[in-house]
């Protein structure tokens, strides 16, 4: 949800204009569970899902409302939630500050809303909030809870320790798992998230790193990039990328024939060569145990579409159960391989077409044509584009960086090895997402200085800038 308020925001719409649907649906909620002059008591907490319910007193005037805020206004830990805090100043209710659990007296309210705490919940209920909770269980009134009710995981729907009983849930957006089981009534309320914030990548996917990154800290990828025969640059590009987005380690098995020039772009690729001037069946037993130990194999860059470089593919494919993304000449292999692995295709359309698939010149024709052969394929794919269309025949994201001088050589050797070193930290979908993203942000970037003349190279330092929030 963080993800697509933050995509939402880049949009147009703000978290602040979310909160205010929030307190809304609240709002009609209790004007259907009391009825106008009824008491009620807003428990609030220091978050916006207290923020929520202090939206809701402005909209409960023809009710005798109570807020307790537990703890002081100046500890109200958002903008949001304390500017709707102190819009209340003028009187709509009656405004307490609840600084130490024995302070905190509920009275006898007809109705009780629930707005301590929400999806932003971590561990068992601390002070005041455990009294506050128990008071709202042991009370007579009716208790609506905001958005989840309190002390419960809105993903697990499991309880830390004590929760609050609730009659009723309006939750915003759409259901959250946690909230299934629960035996009271669960009311969803649509905020107006625009369609479009979760469909368009954006700012907010890359919040997806900071979390994942972290749980792999000191293991952010060690890729392996297998390429190169006729063309050098395109396996170098894609390792470069690889180190650029994150990866720790970027390696690349080439013909020993271009080893030495591949080295030669940058001393911070692990260069392998086999035998031979490229990719052939003899090299898979090898490159499989070499693989075996990475976390992500790139193919195809430079690879070139020799019959036997097929076959080495297809071969190697058909026994690779790891992660791999397969890019330019090695695509058209995958629609015939069974394979075990967890692949990321990164087609232009015409490679799609080749591979089977079909395309379209509108984006939203594509995107369900790139569902349904993704579905077919049982694979990611990522479809590049004015607008790049990434599904797992599921799931479909839009991305819409990127410009026109993107389509200068060696681009898309450079999204293959982002997508490498994010497929290492996130699920594959997302890695396609936010490579996609980022790679086009890249570009977006080097266009402002380099204008048509941008060349691949110009996005590989632009990258991390790319997969930064902060680098609008
Ligand atoms: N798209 C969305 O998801 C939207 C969410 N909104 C609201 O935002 C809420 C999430 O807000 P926040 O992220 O600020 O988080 P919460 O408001 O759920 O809770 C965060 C606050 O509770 C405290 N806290 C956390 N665990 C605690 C514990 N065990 N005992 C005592 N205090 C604890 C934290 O210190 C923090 O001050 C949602 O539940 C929803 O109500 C709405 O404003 C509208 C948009
Ligand atoms: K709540």
């Amino acid at each position: 949800m963080a993800a697509v308020d933050l995509n939402a925001e880049a949009l147009g719409v703000p978290r602040k204009q979310l909160m205010e649907s929030s307190g809304n649906a609240v709002a009609r909620a209790c004007r259907d569970l009391a009825d106008p002059g009824a008491s009620v008591a807003i428990v609030a907490g220091r978050g916006n899902n207290g923020g929520d319910a202090l939206v809701a007193a402005r909209f409960l005037k023809a009710y005798d409302v109570t807020v307790h805020l537990l703890g002081r206004p100046e500890t109200i830990s958002t903008d949001i939630a304390r500017e709707n805090w102190d819009a209340l100043v003028a009187g709509e209710a009656d405004r307490r500050t609840v600084t130490d659990s024995v302070a905190f007296d509920l009275g006898d309210p007809d109705l009780v809303v629930d707005a301590m705490l929400g999806t932003g919940v971590t561990g068992a209920l601390r002070e005041p909030e455990a009294t506050a909770a128990r008071a709202i269980n042991e009370s007579a009134a009716t208790v609506l809870a905001v958005d989840v009710p309190s002390g419960l995981d809105a993903d697990t729907g499991d309880a830390a320790g004590l929760a609050v009983d609730a009659d009723r849930v309006v939750t915003f957006h759409d259901d959250k798992p946690g909230l299934v089981d629960l035996d009271c009534e669960v009311v969803v309320a649509d905020i107006g998230i625009p369609e479009a914030a979760e469909l368009f990548t954006g700012p907010g996917d890359l919040l997806a790193l900071d979390r994942d990154a972290q749980s792999h800290k000191g293991d952010h990828g060690d890729v392996l990039v297998v390429g190169g025969g006729p063309y050098t640059g395109a396996p170098a590009l894609a390792a470069q990328s690889a180190l650029r987005a994150g990866a720790d380690l970027a390696r690349v098995a080439c013909p020993e024939g271009v080893a030495r020039e591949v080295q030669g772009y940058s001393e911070n690729l692990i260069v392998r060569g086999f035998s031979g001037d490229r990719l052939a069946p003899e090299h898979v037993p090898d490159l499989l145990d070499f693989a075996a130990d990475r976390d992500v194999v790139v193919f195809g860059p430079g690879l070139g579409d020799a019959d036997e470089s097929l076959d080495a593919v297809r071969e190697f494919l058909a026994a690779y159960d790891g992660t791999a993304v397969v890019d330019a000449d090695a695509l058209q292999v995958v629609p015939e391989v069974e394979t075990e692995a967890t692949l990321i295709c990164t087609p232009h359309q015409g490679e799609l077409r080749k591979m089977g698939g079909e395309t379209d010149a509108d984006w939203e024709t594509r995107r369900d044509l790139v569902r349904e052969f993704a579905a077919d394929l049982g694979h990611t794919l990522l479809v590049k584009g004015a607008y790049d269309v990434v599904s797992d025949g599921d799931a479909v994201r839009v991305n819409r960086t990127g410009n026109p001088g993107m389509t200068v050589g060696g681009t898309g050797d450079v999204l293959a090895g982002a997508t490498g070193a994010l497929a290492a930290v996130l699920p594959p979908l997302d890695a396609a997402a936010v490579a996609a993203y980022a790679n086009g942000r890249a570009g977006d970037f080097a266009a402002e200085e380099f204008g048509g003349g941008l060349v691949a190279t110009d996005l590989l330092e632009r990258l991390p800038v790319g997969l930064r929030g902060d680098g609008e």
